[in-house]
């Protein structure tokens, strides 16, 4: 971080109020947490050939691929060196922690050929293997004697997982599973590793039995062999090509041609067949789906941080840049001094924040839940399912929207790839997608509000404690500028539209509709009560988690971190606006009132925001940004990064004499 700083971020820094160290550590979960990360950061970014001497986008798609894996192998063995920390924690443990934490970021602003490895199939084989399979995969996949990835969306489907078409056909003589792929659709599309990364998978397929479907479970695969690592007969195996982002990661296809494997090698912790293909029920057919609920909660922890690296950028991009001049004779203003750019950017803090707590509460929530299934109590899983699927959806999508609003926030120089907000925005677009595109989660968050709420209409009132307001019958009071009194209607606003949308399914289905028909009909509607229904998970859990930690904070830093979550507040109430009007009492001078006092906050917030994402602690190597560098030298590294360009290696480029002098004479 050394270097001469531009002078308006010392000013900024200067200006700020609130102990940044202190809210750091807050950050990290405690001092000690920030000291480890830092040394090793330090240590492991010293590594030399982890970071890149030419940009990574001037690569091609085969050697981005060639260099990303090259790197991840680095940064793993690096790991192994120097996160000794793992006296209770698995080492593979600790390379998925420090792939999730924003150390990674460092090594490639894209992600890696082994991230479905570490996440989805070491979880798989850890929660769906017997203890058996979990001991012998799982010490094989962690000491990377086995490279996996995780197999399920196919060419012809992704969303509908019950319309998958690769089949498991147990065949009782030999004792074997032959996985097959009927048409090209059934080809598996998306794995991230799978092109030319993996030598096995978990493959969820079709189970047959005597002629009888079984529906989805989870097979082992091995595709390549060890030693040459080249396919093995009947597996069909490539890299699926260029895409907005995940260049990197060598996303794959995968088909199966009449291919065997022994019957142990199906994860058979939930469901079984036995060797005489007597079948065994799981308890619970959706144990199935359980590495889906884990990298939903995975997925908040990856975007926030997106969000809060984009901002970093954005943030210090606009301490430093000057533009316009709106008081004739005076110097060209900073543009965070714009109102409009702390708008744009202010929010993106809070946001950050009410995610970061979000998560551990859901997290928290997530092992607690998941010690249950292990007793054999599968009560709260719905709940968990429901709260993932809602969480999953409205933080993908709103760091997304805010990660973008960062980048329009940098002007032109925000395009720039250099600038790093661009592969930010890519990276963090695909989780809208991934592990259930967002309007389907909606959907199924929906169908869970709907039961409830035809439970409580016929009088049955144990509901989950998410959704405990629905059952709110009281008048729906004056409007209260409080947190609290926001809490409350935002929970109005839910209830509102689960009620209304409830309502018209019901005409629909009157009207002769089959209650499919009905549920499309209705599903704009539904989907938007969903959504509200997040909000209010959102705001409360945001609201709670900081309340209980304000007494462990300085009088300034409590200050501070209040005012970003009223900024939270007033900003959604000022949103939405409409549905508020609709559902509460708000009226217009209560907006007005909400619009000043939201004025006020940015204004407040406003010298403190190069602290507030100082706060957030990412090294340069980490932000890996032209814009958004310590130093502030946005423009001199703008221009070293642009010399690198291979272009500028040599004044006159051939194609003047082969292309443009011929065309400019009339002879091409
Ligand atoms: C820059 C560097 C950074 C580096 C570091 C990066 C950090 C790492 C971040 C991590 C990233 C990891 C990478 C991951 C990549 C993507 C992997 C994938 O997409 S993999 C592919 C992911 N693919 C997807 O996600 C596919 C999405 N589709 C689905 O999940 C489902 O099929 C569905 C949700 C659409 C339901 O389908 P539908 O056919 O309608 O329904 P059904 O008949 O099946 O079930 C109905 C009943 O079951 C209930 N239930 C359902 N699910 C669950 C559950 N999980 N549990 C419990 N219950 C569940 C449901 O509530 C209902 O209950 P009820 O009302 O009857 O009581
Ligand atoms: C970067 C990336 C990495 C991925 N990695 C993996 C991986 O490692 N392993 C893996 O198995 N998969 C992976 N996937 C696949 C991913 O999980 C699927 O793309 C995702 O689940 C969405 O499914 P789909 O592509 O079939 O979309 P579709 O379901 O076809 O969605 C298309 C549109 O149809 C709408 N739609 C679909 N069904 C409904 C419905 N019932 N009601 C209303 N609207 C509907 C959707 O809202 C959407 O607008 C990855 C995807 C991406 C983008």
């Amino acid at each position: 971080m050394a270097g001469k700083v531009n002078q308006d971020l010392l000013n900024e820094r200067a200006k700020c109020n609130f102990d940044v160290e202190e809210l750091t550590n807050l950050l990290d979960d405690g001092a000690e947490q920030t000291k480890k990360r830092r040394t090793l950061e330090q240590n492991v970014l010293s590594i030399k050939g982890l970071l890149d001497d030419v940009p990574e986008e001037y690569l091609s798609h085969k050697e981005k691929y060639e260099n990303g894996l090259r790197k991840t192998l680095l940064f793993c063995k690096a790991l192994q060196t120097y996160d000794k920390e793992s006296a209770n924690k698995s080492f593979q443990e600790n390379i998925r922690l420090n792939f999730r934490n924003s150390l990674w970021s460092a090594v490639t602003k894209d992600t890696s050929p082994l991230l479905l490895h570490l996440e989805m199939f070491m979880i798989s084989i850890l929660e769906q293997g017997t203890e058996e399979q979990s001991k012998y995969w799982g010490k094989k996949a962690a000491n990377f004697e086995i490279i996996g990835t995780y197999a399920q969306t196919e060419l012809g489907h992704g969303t509908f997982i019950r319309g998958l078409e690769t089949r498991a056909t147990y065949d009782v003589d030999t004792e074997e599973f032959v996985l097959h792929s009927p048409t090209i659709t059934a080809y598996k599309w998306w794995p991230g590793g799978m092109g030319h990364t993996a030598n096995h998978c978990v493959v969820m397929a079709q189970l047959y039995i005597k002629g009888k479907n079984y529906g989805l479970q989870p097979f082992m695969v091995q595709i390549r062999d060890l030693e040459t690592h080249m396919p093995l007969p009947g597996v069909k195996v490539g890299e699926i090509g260029p895409k907005l982002g995940f260049n990197t990661v060598n996303n794959g296809f995968l088909g199966f041609d009449n291919v065997r494997i022994p019957r142990e090698w199906m994860l058979m912790k939930n469901a079984q067949v036995l060797k005489d293909g007597t079948y065994k029920a799981s308890p619970n057919s959706k144990l199935a789906y359980g590495a889906m609920v884990y990298v939903r909660v995975v997925i908040i922890n990856s975007v926030f941080k997106y969000l809060s690296r984009a901002v970093t950028i954005a943030v210090r991009y606009s301490a430093v840049r000057r533009q316009s001049q709106p008081k004739p004779n005076a110097p060209e203003p900073q543009i965070m001094d714009y109102v409009t750019q702390q708008h744009k950017l202010l929010i993106a803090i809070s946001t950050s924040h009410a995610y970061h707590f979000t998560v551990r509460w859901l997290w928290d929530l997530y092992i607690k839940t998941n010690k249950e299934l292990k007793r054999g109590e599968f009560k709260n899983l719905p709940e968990l399912h429901i709260l993932a699927c809602s969480m999953k959806v409205i933080s993908s999508a709103d760091c997304t929207a805010l990660i973008e609003k960062c980048r329009l926030a940098c002007g032109g120089h925000g395009y720039m790839l250099s600038s790093s907000l661009p592969l930010l925005y890519g990276v963090s677009t695909a989780t809208v997608t991934y592990e259930g595109e967002n309007t389907v989660l909606l959907l199924q968050v929906a169908r869970s509000l709907v039961k409830t709420w035809e439970q409580i209409s016929k009088g049955h009132i144990t509901v989950s404690p998410s959704v405990v307001y629905l059952c709110n019958r009281t008048p729906v009071p004056k409007w209260d500028n409080s947190l609290e009194g926001i809490l409350q209607s935002f929970k109005r606003v839910a209830k509102g539209k689960v009620s209304t949308s409830v309502s018209s399914l019901d005409q629909y289905r009157k009207s002769g509709l089959s209650p499919e028909d009905a549920w499309n009909k209705a599903s704009v509607q539904l989907i938007a009560a969903a959504e509200a229904h997040a909000r209010v998970i959102v705001l409360s859990v945001y609201k709670d988690e900081l309340e209980r930690k304000s007494s462990t904070l300085s009088y300034p830093l409590g200050t501070v971190l209040l005012q970003l979550l009223e900024l939270y507040y007033i900003y959604w109430t000022l949103e939405k606006t409409g549905d508020l009007l609709l559902h509460t009492r708000l009226s217009e001078k209560d907006v007005r009132d909400l619009q000043y006092r939201y004025e006020e906050l940015l204004e407040k917030i406003r010298p403190n925001a190069v602290g507030l994402v100082d706060a957030f602690d990412y090294r340069d190597e980490i932000l890996s940004s032209t814009l958004g560098a310590y130093d502030g030298r946005a423009y001199e590294r703008l221009m070293e990064e642009a010399l690198k360009s291979p272009l500028n290696a040599e004044p006159v480029n051939e194609s003047f004499e082969k292309y443009l002098k011929p065309f400019m004479r009339g002879k091409l």
